[in-house]
């Protein structure tokens, strides 16, 4: 069974304006509202493709009552710890560039982290977790060490989608598939930019550090796949963006979709491209007809 784990879930306002006018009165041109945070689009886009998973994290309030609804209503399992306060509303501005205000989150109580590591703590070998996204301020700095403790005594496998201190300390537990978009990777070896080059070194040097399954998101310019037995590039389809928010889960997604059913690791990667680019090109998460409608166009390079 696949689980994922949302520290602090989302509700994602997407708000289209022709422009943005700082300090002044703004009228959008349409709006969209979904559930969201990075392991509850991995639970969304995986459903959309045939695989169930079930969500695991905190929510609260309206808001976190709405994410609960709205992945009941596509058939997505829900074992979230209630908290007292209310899940975070993060802004999605798309007014020709994208700007994102993403908020802080509830106050987690002791408890509550508590309550989350227990559930960890039942998972069984074999079960995949992904651990994806920031944590709120009021959870201790350690909590993605301790969840992912459990749950390599547990033997499940690790899935880890995060950044900065936590995603260094996630990479030591040797996950089976990580996931840094460039900027993230740049951050943990103290760069400031990459070369494809630098990328390639790397890459390559965090499977030896024990990570099995590496890539390497670098928006429309495509991605990096690092394993012990391949280093492959793909270039991003060409199209029109419409909402790249989600578009590194849907990577997340399509990787284990496509991995859980047998497919070669090539065929997984270019799937995973494709499912980045297919949810980069529509207003909501990718649906499988378009993950499947750019597949094709998805040229893996092996290095
Ligand atoms: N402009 C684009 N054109 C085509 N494909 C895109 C574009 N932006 C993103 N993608 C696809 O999505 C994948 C992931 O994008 P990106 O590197 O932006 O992930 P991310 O930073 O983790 O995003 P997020 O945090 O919003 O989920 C890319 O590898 C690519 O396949
Ligand atoms: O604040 P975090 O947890 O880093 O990111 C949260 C978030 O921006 O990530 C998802 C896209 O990847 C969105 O659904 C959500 O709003």
């Amino acid at each position: 069974m696949i689980y994922t784990c949302t520290l602090n879930p989302s509700v994602d306002y997407i708000v289209h304006l022709d422009e943005l006018h700082v300090g002044e009165l703004n009228r959008s041109v349409k709006t969209f509202t979904f559930p969201g945070g990075k392991g509850i689009n991995v639970s969304r886009v995986l459903k959309r493709l045939d695989v169930d998973s079930t969500a695991l994290g905190f929510v609260g309030g309206f808001t976190g009552g709405f994410i609960e609804s709205e992945l009941r209503k596509e058939g997505i399992a829900c074992d979230f710890v209630h908290v007292p306060g209310q899940t975070r509303i993060n802004v999605k501005l798309k007014a020709g560039r994208e700007t994102e205000i993403n908020g802080e989150g509830p106050m987690i109580a002791d408890d509550d982290a508590t309550q989350l590591i227990a559930k960890i703590g039942a998972l069984s070998a074999g079960d995949v977790l992904v651990l994806a996204g920031s944590a709120p301020m009021s959870l201790s700095a350690d909590m993605y060490e301790r969840l992912a403790a459990r749950a390599v005594k547990r033997r499940v496998r690790l899935v880890v989608d995060t950044s900065g201190p936590a995603l260094e300390a996630l990479l030591a537990c040797r996950p089976f598939l990580a996931k840094p978009n460039h900027h993230e990777l740049a951050e943990l070896f103290g760069a400031a930019v990459l070369t494809k080059e630098d990328i390639i070194l790397y890459g390559r040097r965090l499977v030896e550090r024990g990570v099995e399954h590496l890539i390497v998101s670098m928006g429309g310019a495509g991605a990096f796949y690092f394993g012990r037995e391949a280093t492959l590039f793909a270039e991003a389809p060409k199209g029109t963006v419409k909402n790249s928010v989600g578009a590194g889960d849907s990577m997340v997604a399509g990787f284990l979709a496509a991995h859980t059913s047998g497919k070669p690791i090539e065929e997984a990667f270019a799937y995973s491209v494709a499912a980045g680019s297919a949810t980069a090109f529509s207003e909501d998460l990718c649906t499988k007809e378009e993950v499947e409608a750019l597949v094709d166009r998805v040229r893996v390079v092996r290095l």
